[in-house]
């Protein structure tokens, strides 16, 4: 790699040690020098160096003048030194930067370094500030909502405690707005706020907020550019604004795909220093009419019903997942229809690669554009000569999943689909159909374990950029037909709500929320929004320990 010309290079101190400190475009870096007298061919001292530390530009946060404690100053190995008088003003300035603390984890450092004199400090503010102020994607206002109840109820607690300083430090200012009902950040993205003083949306919370800000900021975009919601053929605007995600939530699946782990620091970090994540967004309609949006998990069967069923027992808390999860397993129920989908022909990935999306991710980089409107195969099998044929599959299943990401988080390790994008433009459609419970069981542990989720003769997986899901039991195009039941001779019962029939129609779980209708139409949009981070980073660099705040 070509060497970077340097910016500025001084002796400096931190603590009693010397450092030689320079600075180019884009590297900050600090060499340990030891000076060690010896007598070479007569006289002479010679520098021996050490330990090496080196930060990104894009890393640092701020740069400050420090106080310097008067008391101090004598010391050093300046004193050593006779080219460096200690007997000048000594002054200091203070670099805050992110340190990678492993497991995904960042937080922000400080290195304060001494200098002889007052011009060398201020030549060194100066110039790191300059470098800083040609980072132009940081954001320097965001409006930020925070969620009070999600989660263990810390939302607020956790931006002041954690978050804020940062941001002052940083230099960010903010429009902060704690939710006083469900739907408050959404309508209010939707209708009032003034999106054009904002460099961000910040959301405090979990997957639901996440889903309301992002709700909130697509239905703005698209009544800004004149685009009907309701048409599920319309190419949607993208949303220029991103969205940044301080977790505060009860399972926080966006952050762990996002970011790798869910931790309030290292998110607020990935805001700062202005990263950029794209992601897809499926749309879901039910004919003429839009339902929701959707970035992880549609889930019909299975993840439907013990959506269902825990929201029945919420009063259990997070304990209600096993429940449900266990119940929904023992009553064993398979649903009966046909799913209709769009391959997705001119991708690089495959659902059953074993690389998975990473952060600068190859595959999304190079997502074929989707430049085509949405068009809907008409019929179970329809050919379309621009977008390749449509597939139908018509059979009884247990569960009907399609997964925008891997949906991996530490109750799943590898996800429902662990080679899924973040970025790509599809979704990984996973059908396992019906099979005794104990193949089922085989099936729902393997996402815990190495071997291969999809290996198994009732389980397929495709990816897509559309799909459509028809009930069997859906008579009338326009009909709801969540209340369609089986009663024990096989007859349809639309009548008894609580009479003891089973229901012939699951519910889609979509990204946590229930939807009304079991007859949808989804089109994945191709990077449709954007968030403040990186996706996750493959073996990040654990920082060899010379430090010298290590010292
Ligand atoms: N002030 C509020 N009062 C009640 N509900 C709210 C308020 N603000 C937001 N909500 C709603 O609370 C729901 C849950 O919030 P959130 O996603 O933050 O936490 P969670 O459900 O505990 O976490 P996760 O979604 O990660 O499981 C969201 O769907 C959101 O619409």
């Amino acid at each position: 790699m070509e060497k970077q010309p340097s910016v500025l290079t001084s002796l400096l101190l931190v603590k009693s040690r010397l450092f030689e400190v320079t600075l180019n475009r884009t590297l900050l870096t600090w060499k340990e020098v030891q000076l060690r007298t010896k007598k070479v061919s007569g006289n002479i001292s010679s520098r021996l160096r050490f330990g090496v530390h080196s930060v990104p530009v894009s890393e640092i946060i701020a740069v400050r003048e420090t106080e310097v404690d008067k008391g101090t100053k004598a010391e050093g190995k300046w004193q050593k030194m006779s080219h460096i008088t200690t007997e000048t003003n000594l002054c200091a300035f203070t670099v805050s930067y992110v340190e990678k603390t492993g497991q995904h984890r960042w937080r922000c450092s400080n290195m304060t370094f001494f200098c002889s004199d007052e011009t060398i400090c201020q030549q060194w503010v100066r110039k790191l500030k300059e470098q800083l102020s040609l980072l132009t994607y940081r954001p320097k206002h965001l409006l930020v909502y925070i969620n009070p109840y999600g989660g263990k109820q810390q939302g607020k607690q956790i931006y002041e405690h954690k978050v804020a300083q940062l941001f002052t430090l940083a230099s960010i200012s903010t429009d902060v707005i704690v939710t006083e009902h469900a739907n408050h950040a959404r309508d209010h993205l939707k209708t009032q706020a003034d999106l054009r003083k904002y460099d961000g949306i910040i959301c405090v919370g979990g997957d639901g907020m996440f889903s309301e800000v992002v709700h909130g900021l697509i239905a703005r975009t698209q009544s800004d550019s004149g685009v009907d919601l309701n048409d599920s053929q319309a190419k949607l605007a993208q949303c220029n604004l991103r969205i940044g995600i301080i977790p505060a939530g009860s399972t926080d699946c966006i952050c762990y795909a996002t970011v790798g782990v869910n931790d309030p620091v290292t998110s607020a970090l990935h805001i700062i220093v202005g990263d950029t994540q794209p992601m897809d967004v499926c749309s879901v309609h039910h004919h003429k009419t839009f339902l929701k949006y959707s970035v992880s998990l549609l889930g019909y069967g299975f993840y439907g019903d013990v959506l269902t069923d825990s929201e029945r027992n919420r009063w259990m808390g997070p304990a209600r997942y096993d429940f449900s999860g266990f119940k929904t397993f023992l009553s064993h129920h398979y649903y009966e229809g046909t799913i209709s989908f769009l391959p997705a022909t001119n991708t690089l990935g495959s659902p059953r690669d074993s690389s998975r999306c990473r952060s600068g991710c190859y595959v999304c980089q190079h997502r074929v554009k989707d430049i085509s409107p949405i068009k809907w195969g008409g019929g179970d099998v329809n050919e379309n000569e621009s977008e390749g044929e449509w597939k139908a599959i018509k059979g009884k299943f247990l569960a009907i999943n399609a997964a925008s990401m891997s949906c991996a988080c530490p109750r799943s390790p590898k996800g429902l689909s662990p080679a899924a994008h973040l970025a790509d433009g599809t979704t990984d459609i996973i059908l396992v159909r019906k099979c005794s419970r104990l193949n089922f069981l085989r099936h729902l542990l393997r996402h815990t374990s190495k071997d291969d989720q999809f290996d198994l003769t009732f389980v397929e997986v495709y990816r897509v950029k559309k799909f459509k899901f028809t009930p069997k039991h859906c008579d009338s195009e326009f009909s709801d037909i969540r209340d369609v039941r089986e009663n024990a001779f096989g007859q349809i019962c639309r009548d008894h709500p609580s009479c003891d029939c089973t229901p012939v129609n699951s519910n889609w779980n979509c990204d946590g929320e229930i939807l009304e209708h079991a007859a949808i139409e989804v089109g994945v949009h191709c990077q449709l929004i954007k968030l403040f981070a990186r996706g996750i980073e493959e073996n990040p660099p654990f920082e060899e320990d010379v430090s010298p705040s290590a010292v």
